[in-house]
């Protein structure tokens, strides 16, 4: 395996696997971070489509707005937002002002979770929010509240962020900020004496009595909740060019994928297109359809393996020189929806050696849906993963009938990896609504299904076109060929 793309690597920080990339390079940040000037971003009411929401939890002072501040720098696009999580601490009363040096600020009681709660459920649902900012001198929030528009991205950031589930819950993506406890000892030193005004032994107090041991006791214990770790904070350029592109696609992508985690879309090229352009073609030869077919199919397969779980693994190289890689799991197979999905197995066999490779049939029976009367799978299905092979998503009924039966056979919901070339948007609701742990890798959306049911804009009966059994291709003489392919006169 030589080189991993953005999505592998980030897959592989999802699933808990330690990337190399995320803990390279060296950045030397300087200069003003403050979050809260940053501007609020454009608003969705009309036509509202739920944000996509990154948690960044950390430590004090581990570098957590910073790394916001270098993300949204990077993207330079409006429709971002940070939320911090220091808006919502309580305001001290007359009484706790007295004895603010016995103020525990890093507990998670400090805050007002409620209030965060709400104010995230607003933005979730296309309406503005003010979310209210927090003075560090006097200790309570200030009159001006800060207008917050919904955005497509919203990013949340905070000491404690991970430490309840239900705000946990609202986030797509959670990435910790994991700094050596001398440096962000160091940085809030500095910051709090020259930023706040404050005095050192106060700030030293109040580490030693308060901040130790809340990052002990309720920071550094979420850190399990990550699906990115970041080593060194903002240092870490590496890790936050990833996160940044992570974020891009997304945006970019059909809003399918920030609705359903579960599915993923191949990052498109011109070639990609190009692929697709082939085979969605009528006039397409067997030939070539196959051909581009299989490179695409190639692509997804590939894809879909990079969301097998990891292990570290070191080698040693010709040059006596150690590189620490990864061993991918090996307790795979991948079965076909008959016959369409046979079409997808040597791509399989061609990613993976040996592999073992059962099928299901699904037989439709008149109106009444769809009755499976055949399959044939690895005994030992239920301890591998399995890689579902059917290049349409459509209605999502065959799909459902195929993952019911491996849960049936005990395959875990988590091990399947459903793989196709095209989804139309039904079955991907249909699929994830039922089996939200299922993963969907597909190389395009589609923009529906017609009447009959079918995709469009589609490529036809796929296992027709690819085992040459269509008849418009055997009837249609100009295109018997790729060599006399002269196009429709
Ligand atoms: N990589 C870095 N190099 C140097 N200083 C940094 C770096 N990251 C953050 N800082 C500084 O450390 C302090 C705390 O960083 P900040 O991003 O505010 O942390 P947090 O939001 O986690 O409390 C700030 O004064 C900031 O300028
Ligand atoms: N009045 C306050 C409120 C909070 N703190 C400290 O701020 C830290 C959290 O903010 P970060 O930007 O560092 O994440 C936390 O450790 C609190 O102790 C404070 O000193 N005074
Ligand atoms: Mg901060």
């Amino acid at each position: 395996m030589g080189s991993y793309s953005t999505s592998e690597v980030l897959n592989a920080a999802a699933v808990g696997v330690h990337h190399p990339a995320l803990r390279l390079n060296e950045l030397d940040l300087k200069g003003s971070m403050s979050v809260e000037e940053l501007p609020t971003t454009s608003g969705l009411e009309n036509g509202h489509q739920a944000p996509f929401v990154i948690g960044v939890a950390g430590g004090a002072s581990s570098g957590k707005s910073t790394v916001c501040k270098m993300i949204i720098d990077q993207l330079c696009d409006q429709r971002v937002v940070v939320v911090t999580q220091e808006s919502f601490y309580y305001g001290l009363s007359d009484e706790e002002m007295v004895h603010v040096h016995d103020y525990n600020f890093d507990h998670p009681d400090a805050f007002d979770t409620d209030l965060l709660l709400s104010c995230m459920e607003k933005l979730k649902h296309g309406k503005a929010v003010d979310i209210p900012s927090y003075d560090f001198k006097t200790h309570k929030s200030v009159s001006c509240a800060r207008k917050v528009n919904p955005s497509d991205v919203i990013i949340l950031e905070g000491i404690l962020l991970f430490h309840d589930s239900r705000v946990r819950d609202l986030m797509n993506m959670k990435i910790f900020v994991d700094t050596d406890a001398d440096v962000r000892l160091t940085r809030r030193i500095r910051r709090d004496t020259i930023e706040k005004g404050r005095d050192i032994i106060a700030v030293l107090d109040q580490y030693s009595k308060f901040v130790k041991t809340a990052f002990e006791d309720f920071i550094l214990p979420t850190k399990k909740y990550a699906d990115i770790i970041i080593p060194r904070g903002a240092d870490n350029s590496v890790a936050i060019d990833l996160i940044v592109q992570h974020i891009r696609t997304k945006l970019g992508q059909n809003d399918l994928c920030k609705i359903h985690p579960n599915l993923y879309v191949i990052q498109t090229t011109y070639q990609i297109r190009g692929m697709h352009t082939i085979i969605r073609d009528a006039a397409t030869t067997t030939h070539d359809f196959i051909f581009y077919a299989d490179r695409l199919i190639r692509l997804v397969v590939e894809h879909g393996l990079g969301h097998l779980p990891f292990r570290e693994k070191q080698v040693i190289t010709p040059t006596g020189s150690v590189y620490t890689g990864v061993d991918f799991s090996k307790s795979l197979c991948g079965i076909s929806v008959i016959r369409s999905g046979e079409s997808m197995e040597n791509a399989l066999r061609a990613c993976c050696k040996g592999i073992k490779i059962g099928k299901i049939l699904i037989h439709r029976e008149g109106d009444d849906g769809k009755q499976l009367i055949y399959h044939n799978l690895p005994k030992d299905i239920a301890k591998r993963h399995v890689l579902l092979l059917d290049p349409i998503l459509g209605t999502g009924n065959s799909a459902v009938q195929a993952i019911s039966l491996l849960l049936e056979k005990r395959v875990q919901e988590a091990n399947i990896i459903f793989l196709n070339l095209i989804s139309a948007p039904q079955g991907v609701h249909v699929v994830s609504k039922r089996f939200p742990r299922v993963k969907i890798v597909t190389s395009e959306i589609e923009l529906g299904l017609n009447d009959d049911f079918r995709v469009i804009p589609g490529m036809g009966e796929f296992g027709d076109r690819y085992f040459g059994t269509d008849d418009y291709q055997s009837s249609t003489p100009f295109f018997a060929d790729d060599k006399n392919r002269v196009g429709l006169l």
